[in-house]
């Protein structure tokens, strides 16, 4: 049987205990173990250097797929409009999202994440790779929502499961459609891509939504959001609040911040396109910090194929002279693989023998 992202961690739990979630609100001065310094990420303040911006793309734009294009061989990354998701749902979601990161603390762990599982509300996976904890708290969606929904709002659950609903819907034709065109700039045509599917609508693609809240930080410029990574997906497609706080990273620019634009997207390049392409398209690093301010909210789709489906570079963007970059692998043995050497993995599995035994 085909497994689900939910299978993926089940061999990879992880200890984050969730005693360690402060209450934000009441806290004057940022504890020690929310303080970070160089020594806790090397990124950590690598300033920017630039006034250079993230490329802004209209999808109405006759030139859209050479702009998608040169967006993802250069930044991994670039913001969208005029991509067809109603504005009313945006708010919709930003609306669902408030109104669970408010609910009282009691009332989320009631659909804590397990230490093996993948949804409900925690702390980011990530936060296992860090002596020092992220300044937020974070709700993951994988299949239907309808369980832990009906714990948080009793007698509003049914509404909350229509919008992710109507969410993952939208998020999903966008997310083909955009995967059509970077590739499309490459030259790359549907008899390229097997898994394309007779309508080109990659059938079977699976995702998360992950909401994210960062709250009001006494002492922003030593707290860390969401800490340096790249997204495990095909592409993520993220829509923030009004606060700004993501930032992206280029070697040659340093720290880039995405300021928010109503009604925008923000668009990723993750690790599998970044394979799939051969290494053309770099998948973006990137972190969210915080403010003393405003909270914020961001809400990321997450795309990638079946997690069985195999992914490898494809074929017309290898040099025939040249062995590809990377190894076959499905969504969910890259995700075993992450799960343990999180921002190495590419280069491990870019060196990995694939006569030996099972990637991890
Ligand atoms: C499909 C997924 C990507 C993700 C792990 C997950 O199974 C569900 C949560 C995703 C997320 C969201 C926040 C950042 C991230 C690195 C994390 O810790 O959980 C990503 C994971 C990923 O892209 O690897
Ligand atoms: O909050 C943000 O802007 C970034 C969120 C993110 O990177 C993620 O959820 O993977
Ligand atoms: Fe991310």
């Amino acid at each position: 049987m085909n497994s689900t992202l939910s299978d993926v961690f089940r061999s990879h739990p992880i200890h984050i205990p969730l005693s360690t979630l402060p209450d934000f609100t009441s806290l004057r001065h940022l504890p020690d173990s929310y303080t970070w310094t160089p020594k806790d990420d090397l990124l950590f303040s690598a300033a920017s250097a630039s006034d250079q911006s993230l490329p802004s793309i209209d999808l109405a734009d006759p030139q859209v797929a050479t702009r998608v294009g040169h967006a993802c061989a250069t930044w991994g990354a670039f913001q969208i409009t005029n991509h067809g998701v109603p504005s009313r749902l945006l708010d919709d979601i930003e609306f669902l999202t408030g109104s669970l990161f408010r609910l009282p603390v009691h009332q989320k762990l009631k659909v804590a994440r397990s230490e093996n599982g993948v949804s409900g509300y925690g702390v980011a996976r990530i936060a296992s790779f860090f002596n020092k904890q992220m300044w937020s708290e974070g709700f993951t969606v994988i299949g239907s929502p309808f369980d832990d929904f009906r714990k948080l709002w009793p007698n509003h659950h049914l509404k909350y499961c229509e919008i992710i609903k109507e969410y993952e819907e939208h998020m999903q034709k966008l997310a083909a459609k955009l995967m059509w065109l970077a590739l499309g700039s490459l030259g790359v045509e549907e008899k390229h891509n097997k898994w394309a599917g007779p309508s080109s609508d990659f059938q079977g693609a699976q995702a998360a939504i992950q909401l994210n809240h960062y709250p009001i930080c006494p002492e922003p410029d030593r707290a860390m959001g969401l800490a340096a990574h790249t997204d495990s997906t095909l592409l993520t497609i993220l829509y923030q609040n009004n606060t700004a706080g993501l930032q992206v990273f280029r070697d040659d620019l340093g720290w880039v911040t995405v300021p928010p634009v109503p009604g925008s997207l923000v668009v990723n390049v993750g690790d599998l396109l970044h394979i799939l392409t051969n290494g053309i398209f770099p998948s973006v690093l990137h972190r969210a910090r915080v403010n003393h301010v405003r909270s914020r909210l961001s809400m990321a789709y997450l795309w990638g194929p079946p997690s069985d489906l195999m992914i490898s570079p494809l074929p017309k963007l290898v040099d025939p002279l040249q062995s590809p970059l990377y190894p076959s692998l499905t969504w969910k043995q890259y995700l075993a693989t992450k799960a343990t050497h999180f921002n190495q993995s590419l280069s491990f599995i870019r060196n990995y023998d694939l006569s030996s035994d099972q990637l991890s």
